[in-house]
């Protein structure tokens, strides 16, 4: 177990089918930092992405998060906060309700919390009594990541986080990762935006280059 390793990934491979995906890929994040996976469409980033959020079983190769097994324990869920699976919306809760629900889930009074500054830092604070599927897309993925976001968390695992915001969304998304790791948080991500990644302050890593050393 290494403890100032947020993520560890050795030897990992996933095939689906008999197509192989992920072969022997090697990947370490340290605590605190930020890491930015990219590459073209369908190399695997989701894949890798989903296996460290234990949203996925690989075939083969060992994954640590926090020196221990992804998705094992309780613990895991209340350290990791995950927006690589799209959220399932309740019917008839608002947007601000699901902020709620969400702060209630873990322990947060709602006000103290600060439910409506949240909303309002990701600029849907105007749609706050709106029900998440009759917003936009960019709005959706703006609550998205403000629900992640307000939730207690020490690892951010994000699938491109920037896809459907447009560029002051992106900005305002990029100061919100910077100021996660400002205040200890470690981030993983997936992306196509190569100035996304830089202004969140992650290093950019090409997916060919994640081979176990
Ligand atoms: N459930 C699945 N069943 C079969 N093939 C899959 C499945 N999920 C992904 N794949 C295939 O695995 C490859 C990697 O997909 P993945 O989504 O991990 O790539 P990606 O790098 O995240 O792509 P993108 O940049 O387009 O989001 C693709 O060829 C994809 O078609």
């Amino acid at each position: 177990m290494d403890h100032e390793l947020a993520v560890k990934v050795r030897g990992l491979s996933v095939s689906y089918g008999s197509t192989p995906v992920l072969v022997d890929v090697g990947l370490t994040v340290p605590v605190g930092s930020g890491v930015c996976i990219t590459g073209e469409n369908g190399i695997g980033k989701s894949t890798l992405l989903r296996c460290i959020a234990s949203l996925q079983r690989p075939d083969a190769g060992e994954i640590e998060v926090f020196g221990g097994p992804p998705g094992s324990t309780p613990e895991f869920w209340r350290a990791v906060a995950t927006t690589v699976e799209p959220p399932t919306w309740y019917p008839g809760l608002t947007a601000r309700e699901h902020a709620e629900l969400v702060c209630r889930a873990h322990g947060l009074d709602a006000a103290e919390a600060g439910v409506d500054e949240a909303l309002d830092r990701f600029g849907i604070g105007t749609h706050a009594d709106a029900n998440p599927p009759s917003m936009s897309s960019g709005q959706k993925q703006r609550l998205t990541l403000a629900l992640a976001l307000l939730r207690p968390s020490r690892l951010l695992i994000l699938d491109e986080p920037e896809q459907r915001l447009d560029p002051e969304g992106r900005a305002t998304v990029a100061a919100m990762l910077a100021a996660y790791r400002k205040d200890g948080g470690t981030v993983l991500m997936a992306s196509h935006d190569d100035a996304f990644a830089a202004a969140a302050g992650a290093v950019v890593t090409g997916m060919a280059d994640l081979v176990t050393a």
